[in-house]
């Protein structure tokens, strides 16, 4: 339905502050190589580099990218063609995993029923990925379970796919925590049994790009987004009061903290604002993999990174309360946490 319209319904169409009607200057985002951090006989020096880079970048904006990850070229290529065949399904089809209200994982077109204004561009499925040995194959199932047996190759490629995101988010948090003066092992091992989110994003080409938004403003109220765009521009990140794009590089994923890590380094980092934004001529895809901590984790800093000048930021929370709180009753935005933080201590949301 989005691809045919010529006339923009007026939900889709966003108020005037938030139009992205002027060009988006590109970000020149620190770029972290990996190879040696993730070699066998990395060198403490490669390690210095990679944290002092992350640092640099979370201070700043908490966007950074990542290459020589060890994560093959065919696999991402693989991810992104099952994601145009899901895409190119009938609608009656891509509808059999509607998101349920309330729920996180499921098939969305453009969030009608959910939102009814400032619609997002956009169609998207999420689900969820357990790194849990009880549940090795939370993937796949919900693809056959959810789609049919027919859909077993797609479940495979995204349960190998988001083993692999996994695995990478912690090696970050590595670098992270060692950016932030705490241990290496702190955030690893807080992340371990992550209970994730992954979201297929498509955009679909429109035919008023200046009306309206593929996905808007908002700052991840996750910990930690790995994504990876296919050729076509869009993602752009509001830095020194200004949108600006961050071109896409097939070898690199594109990292950022989100809300959760911020809390998690007691407001030392910051979750930034970004959005993406359409286009009239072609369509869009990313992959982005949302990292989450197990369900039940209390979220609170670690006491390296509180003392009497540095007072607790946000309250204790679980990533399942905060989760809840984006699911049933508010639409994160750049606002989310102070908001989730408000509504836990029953002040009313501004
Ligand atoms: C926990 C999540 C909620 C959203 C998907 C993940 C991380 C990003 C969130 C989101 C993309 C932020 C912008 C608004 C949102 C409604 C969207 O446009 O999809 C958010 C996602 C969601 O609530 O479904
Ligand atoms: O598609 C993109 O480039 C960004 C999407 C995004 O920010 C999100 O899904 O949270
Ligand atoms: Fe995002």
């Amino acid at each position: 339905m989005l691809n045919l319209q010529a006339t923009i319904p007026n939900q889709f169409i966003w108020p005037d502050d938030e139009k992205p009607c002027t060009e988006a200057p590109e970000l020149d985002v620190p770029l972290i190589d990996l190879q040696n951090f993730l070699s066998a006989s990395s060198s403490p020096s490669a390690t210095l580099e990679a944290s002092r880079l992350i640092s640099e970048a979370c201070s700043k904006h908490g966007f950074f990218l990542v290459v020589n990850h060890g994560i093959s070229e065919e696999l991402i290529s693989d991810a992104h063609e099952c994601m145009a065949r899901f895409y190119d399904m009938p609608p009656s089809e891509k509808q059999k995993v509607q998101r349920k209200p309330g729920e996180s994982c499921g098939y969305a077109s453009s969030f009608t029923g959910r939102f009814s204004t400032k619609l997002p561009w956009k169609e998207t499925l999420s689900f969820r990925f357990c790194d849990d040995k009880n549940s090795p194959n939370t993937v796949q199932d919900y693809f056959c379970d959810a789609l049919g047996h027919e859909f077993l190759p797609l479940g495979k490629v995204y349960q190998e796919y988001c083993e692999e995101m996994s695995s990478l988010s912690l090696k970050i948090m590595e670098l992270l925590g060692l950016s932030l003066g705490v241990s290496r092992d702190y955030f690893r091992e807080f992340f371990e049994e992550n209970d994730s989110i992954m979201r297929l994003n498509y955009y679909p080409p429109c035919q008023k790009p200046n009306l309206t938004l593929g996905t808007g403003p908002h700052c991840d109220p996750t910990s930690l987004t790995i994504l990876h765009q296919d050729h076509v521009n869009g993602l752009q990140v509001f830095v020194d009061n200004q949108w600006r794009s961050i071109s896409p590089n097939p070898k690199a994923f594109v990292v950022n903290i989100g809300d959760t890590f911020m809390a998690l380094s007691n407001n030392i980092y910051k979750s930034c604002l970004h959005r993406a934004v359409v286009n009239s001529q072609s369509e869009r895809k990313s992959l982005a993999f949302f990292l989450c901590p197990k369900k039940d984790r209390v979220v609170k800093p670690p006491r390296e990174l509180l003392d009497s000048n540095t007072p607790r930021r946000y309250p204790d929370f679980t990533w399942s309360m905060l989760l809840e709180f984006t699911q049933k009753h508010y639409r994160a935005d750049m606002n989310t946490l102070q908001a989730f933080s408000d509504w836990l201590t029953k002040k009313p949301i501004k």
